[in-house]
């Protein structure tokens, strides 16, 4: 639980419009990151009001105080999985509302639960994979294993524990069928963050683009709401590229630590996670070609107003495509040890 003094702290203050806090909030090149911790608990005050959730749903602000500093407690201090890629993934979704006509093409439950889901969907990560969950017999592999997607099932799980605790639930003054719409929405999206579900959909997100979105297609609807997550979720890419660069250098930080963990139990370690064989820019080369652009090719089809992010992602592609033929041409070690070129 938060203290009353933070809580109070936070609702006592009179909330600030987005560009108040940071003139350049609400463009897709301002970097969240570069908002300090303790700012963040009113950044996300200040994106819902701005967003007019906090009008349409008549979220409290004790309630909604409460949940923001409730939620950024519930992360821990993995060097990618924390609260400031939490909080990076959120501000992308509000970077969407401000950049695009979103509301043409979801209804304001949908942004509601995103926006929820985005704050909340790794909530309690341990810098971990799923299958070193199972690998390792975690209690979350003992609770979640025969499901599947065990760590995003966590996230889900905690996230409606905090809704269920005293002052908390910023979706309590909905209407019984608005609620449970809502709280569907959040498991469903937060489940979406699996990469295993996001590959399985990868043909439907395709077809959905071909075809052109239909808001009167259910389908359609969910399809676009997990594009959206995913699209938050690797917003980090449509970064300048120090921001890029910094975020491989966490993330390997995180796969290298479970590598050594799998060594040091004897497990065979995949070559991405062993800091002895990893080549980082081709891995981010793959990643980048495999999984980011076509999420980005996607979400800029589909909404042409955000087709500078696809721009940023190949821009920063081709940064490590330099990066990799310069080490390349001095065959210089490729391990973390080239973090500090340029
Ligand atoms: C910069 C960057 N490099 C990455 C390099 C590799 C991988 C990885 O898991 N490779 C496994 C093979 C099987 C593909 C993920 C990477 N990654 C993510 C990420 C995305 C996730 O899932 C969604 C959002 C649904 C795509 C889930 C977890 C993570 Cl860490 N976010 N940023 C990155
Ligand atoms: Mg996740
Ligand atoms: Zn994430």
């Amino acid at each position: 639980m938060v203290s009353n003094e933070e809580v109070f702290h936070l609702f006592s203050m009179p909330v600030p419009r987005p560009t108040e806090m940071h003139p350049d909030m609400a463009s897709f090149s301002f970097t969240p990151r570069s908002i300090p911790y303790d700012q963040t608990a009113l950044a996300v005050l200040s994106m819902f009001e701005d967003m007019g959730l906090t009008a349409r749903f008549r979220i409290n602000k004790d309630v909604l105080s409460r949940f923001a500093l409730m939620v950024r407690k519930g992360y821990r201090e993995p060097p990618y999985h924390n609260w400031a890629h939490a909080f990076a993934v959120a501000h992308f979704c509000y970077l969407m509302f401000k950049n695009t006509q979103l509301l043409n093409y979801l209804d304001e439950i949908e942004l509601f639960a995103l926006f929820a889901a985005c704050l909340c969907h790794d909530i309690d990560h341990r810098g971990t994979t799923n299958s070193f969950q199972v690998a390792s017999g975690s209690v979350l592999a003992a609770l979640y294993c025969s499901e599947g997607s065990v760590m995003e099932r966590h996230h889900f799980a905690q996230s409606m524990c905090i809704l269920n605790t005293e002052g908390c639930n910023i979706f309590i003054d909905l209407p019984r069928k608005e609620y449970e719409k809502a709280l569907d929405l959040m498991r469903d999206i937060i489940l979406a963050t699996d990469l295993s579900h996001h590959l399985r959909i990868m043909k439907d997100l395709e077809t959905m683009a071909e075809e052109g979105y239909d808001k009167k297609n259910p389908r359609h609807r969910s399809l676009l709401l997990f594009l959206l997550m995913t699209s938050c979720d690797l917003s980090d890419q449509t970064k300048n590229w120090t921001n890029s660069k910094k975020i491989a250098e966490l993330i390997y930080q995180e796969f290298f630590s479970q590598g050594d963990l799998e060594k040091a139990t004897g497990r065979d370690v995949q070559e991405m996670m062993d800091r002895d064989r990893a080549c980082i820019p081709l891995l981010q080369i793959d990643f980048l070609n495999k999984i980011a652009l076509p999420v980005f090719r996607l979400l800029a089809k589909i909404f042409p107003d955000a087709s500078e992010v696809l721009q940023a992602v190949l821009s920063n592609r081709d940064k490590w495509e330099c990066l990799n033929t310069k080490l390349l041409e001095m065959n210089a070690p490729r391990d973390m040890t080239m973090f500090d070129m340029d």
